[in-house]
């Protein structure tokens, strides 16, 4: 048996060669992108890679080899891609992003739409970011809210994204997706949910509970304390409380913001009741507009994947190469076209950057449907 350090020497030895033939195939690679400059080509050619592990696969008779030789040659293709569209946006090919850079939004001269009656947590949200005393109007639903921007009677939209308890709010995701709206920002919003009942209502009336099914799902370790009362979902905490208002009985509570009693006229019976104690609530401000504030650090795309093995895991390495933190991923069902799905990615950094423009380039013509969502 040879020596092990004999053996090392032999890999050592031949990984020099991989090394230098690398580097000879990225200089070769580096012409292709100047060649392709000059022509207006497209980086990347799929029948050409498909080929190439064809024919490189067909070199060997080694199944188990064959099969290493094709994961090795995708990433070195890929690596070489990824030369190329750095190379683009070196030379300016890649173009600006068509979203407009903005110093700042004005938060006051404009008129805000979101989602409830007054007092729910989307008003909160609006009356934190765009000030107490926003033009601000409420519709029944969120896609009443994309279609006021869309219009135009509304400049933004407040529109709840992710609860840190509850999760995705997936309907969000899904009209981002549809509607040609963009992020402009976003407000974290405390929430601590209180149980609203009429003035004087005692706990031991209680027999039914109304309110959003996320905030319901928030304080489900206290109503499991008080198993016999009745949950009963509603589209917003807010009406929830107008309810139990309009209704005028005893036996009907709503879990909602101490606001929403004031506007409603209702007692805070208890509170917090939610289990989470940094339970916190994520809002989007949406507008119709593709733009974006100077010192925006959050990029938000999303995509469609071609049905292949690694396509996720080629689309990501775009992000990760380019050295960018990925701080969320999603997906979401694409309707009539069951088990695929739309792919919604975060990631820090704004749209000014070498690095983002460049992997941006990458993903754009790699994944199906592509649109930025936002640089926020
Ligand atoms: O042949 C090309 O067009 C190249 O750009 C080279 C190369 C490769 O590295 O082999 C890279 C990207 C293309 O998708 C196909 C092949």
């Amino acid at each position: 048996m040879e020596d092990l350090s004999k053996l090392r020497q032999d890999i050592d030895r031949i990984d020099r060669q991989i090394v230098e033939l690398f580097e000879e195939r990225m200089g070769v690679s580096r012409q292709v992108a100047e060649y392709k400059i000059a022509n207006g080509k497209k980086v990347l050619d799929r029948a050409r890679e498909l080929e190439k592990l064809e024919t490189l696969g067909n070199l060997t008779n080694d199944s188990f080899n064959r099969h290493g030789i094709q994961e090795l040659f995708q990433q070195i293709m890929a690596m070489s891609r990824k030369l190329q569209y750095q190379l683009l946006a070196e030379e300016g090919v890649s173009g600006n992003l068509p979203f407009t850079r903005i110093d700042h939004i004005d938060r006051k001269h404009c008129r805000v739409v979101y989602q409830g009656v007054e007092g729910a947590y989307a008003h909160e949200a609006t009356l934190q970011y765009f000030g107490k005393d926003a033009n601000a109007f409420h519709v029944p639903t969120w896609r009443d809210c994309m279609e006021a921007i869309k219009e135009g009677v509304a400049d933004y939209a407040v529109l709840p994204i992710e609860n840190s308890s509850a999760g995705e709010v997936n309907d969000i995701y899904d009209l981002l997706e549809e509607y040609d709206n963009y992020i402009v920002g976003e407000q974290i919003l405390k929430i601590n949910h209180a149980l609203l009942g009429l003035p004087g209502t005692s706990l031991d009336e209680i027999r039914t509970v109304y309110s959003h099914p996320q905030a319901l799902m928030q304080c489900s370790v206290y109503l499991d304390k008080h198993s016999d009362w009745q949950r009963i979902s509603l589209s917003n905490t807010a009406m929830a409380a107008r309810k139990v208002a309009e209704d005028k009985d005893r036996s009907q509570v709503a879990i909602g913001s101490p606001a929403a009693a004031g506007y409603h006229g209702l007692e805070v019976l208890e509170m917090p009741i939610n289990h989470n104690r940094f339970n916190s609530t994520r809002f989007i401000i949406v507008t119709n507009r593709k733009m974006y504030e100077a010192d925006a650090k959050k990029v938000s795309i999303c995509f469609e994947l071609p049905h292949t093995s690694g396509s996720l895991y080629n689309i990501l390495s775009h992000i990760i190469y380019n050295d960018l933190n990925m701080c969320k991923i999603e997906s979401r069902p694409i309707p009539e076209r069951n088990w695929e799905y739309h792919f919604f990615v975060d990631f820090e950094g704004n749209l000014d950057d070498s690095a983002v423009k460049n992997a941006i380039r990458g993903i754009m013509e790699e994944a199906v449907n592509f649109k930025i969502l936002g640089n926020y």
